[in-house]
């Protein structure tokens, strides 16, 4: 099957100082998948850029395909169009995005009205019928107030039920819940979760805690320093992590039935993009680093069918963290 996003070769510099070094990334319908790292490690920078979100200033380059179509270099009003249509994005502020002095009847009426042949009453069943889904208690009346009047949890399930409203193939969720409590969190992943496998609607849930993404996620995509550093089925990647990185990340984790907490057990900090070591960025930190690790980057490279790790030391470190002597 072919994927619904290819992304490759896309890198991204800033004032010319790049920060996204040639990530490869596809995605699947109805795949979810999860991108993991520290703060600064591209994330963001790697869908915003995919989505012609980032600044004038911002030199992207590489290739992005959403089934089969070129979009990083399409028109302005393509995109446009891929955007709140078959592309929706959720953010960790969701005030933010709302118009306070406009009521949530009219933002959602609006949202509809871009992506969907709706118009006059029609519009107005369906806003309701989303704020529904989202679980908007007494959604009929609830359409009239104004987002000030909902609490935080409720204004992103506004928000999801906004980004639901072009019925979208792929919904990027970026720290979708990094601003709510735990409990509240926990409801809006679920939520998430249900309505994608519900509509059969492709995830990429970018977040800091890994729990949160093994917990929601097919697959798994580790990022370090504008890099993808390694990629597997979620499952094999918390069982039997090969980078080093992504076995600090995994090593730092609590138990899934555990308090959360946020990942800071590898000591040291992400390389400042003005000054990246010329080897493997992450080997200033790493445990198993040889002194070939300084010589270039490694390419992130297939082992197996399902993961790709981009480490020439992935196997001495999976052996010294399993205990296995050299051979
Ligand atoms: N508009 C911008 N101008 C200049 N540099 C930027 C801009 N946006 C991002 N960057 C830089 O690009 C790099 C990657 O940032 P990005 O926001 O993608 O990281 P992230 O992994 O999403 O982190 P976080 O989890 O904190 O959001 C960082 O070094 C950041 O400072």
């Amino acid at each position: 099957m072919s994927p619904l996003v290819s992304i490759e070769g896309l890198s991204v510099a800033f004032n010319g100082v790049p920060v996204l070094h040639g990530v490869d990334l596809s995605l699947r319908k109805g795949e979810a998948i999860g991108l993991v790292g520290e703060s600064g490690s591209g994330k963001s920078v790697t869908w915003l850029a995919a989505l012609g979100l980032l600044p004038r200033h911002a030199r992207v380059s590489g290739s992005v395909r959403l089934d089969g179509r070129e979009i990083l270099s399409a028109p302005a009003a393509t995109l446009d169009q891929v955007r709140g249509g078959r592309v929706a994005m959720i953010f960790q502020d969701p005030a933010s995005a709302l118009n306070p002095v406009l009521t949530i009847r009219k933002q959602l009426c609006e949202a509809l009205a871009l992506h969907r042949d709706l118009s006059g009453d029609a519009l107005k069943v369906e806003a309701r019928r989303l704020l529904d889904l989202v679980g908007i208690p007494d959604a009929a009346r609830r359409l009239s107030a104004y987002p000030h009047e909902f609490s935080g949890g409720q204004v992103q399930r506004i928000m999801i039920a906004m980004a639901l409203a072009g019925n979208p193939d792929l919904l990027v969720a970026d720290e979708p819940t990094t601003a709510l409590d735990a409990t509240i969190q926990a409801q809006i992943l679920d939520l998430l979760s249900q309505i994608r496998r519900e509509m059969g609607m492709a995830m990429v849930l970018i977040s800091h805690d890994l729990g949160v993404v093994a917990e929601n996620c097919d697959r798994v995509a580790v990022m370090y320093a504008g890099r993808i550093v390694e990629e597997a089925p979620a499952t094999a990647l918390f069982d039997d992590p090969w980078h080093p990185y992504a076995q600090g990340l995994i090593g730092a984790l609590p138990p899934l039935d555990g308090p959360r907490r946020r990942l800071t057990a590898i000591p040291g900090t992400v390389p400042d993009p003005s000054k990246m070591p010329a080897g493997c960025a992450f080997a200033p930190r790493c445990t198993v680093a040889s002194e070939q690790c300084g010589v270039g980057a490694p390419s992130l490279a297939p082992l197996g069918d399902a993961r790709a790790v981009a480490c020439i030391r992935a196997e001495a470190s999976r052996r010294a963290l399993l205990g296995i002597a050299a051979e």
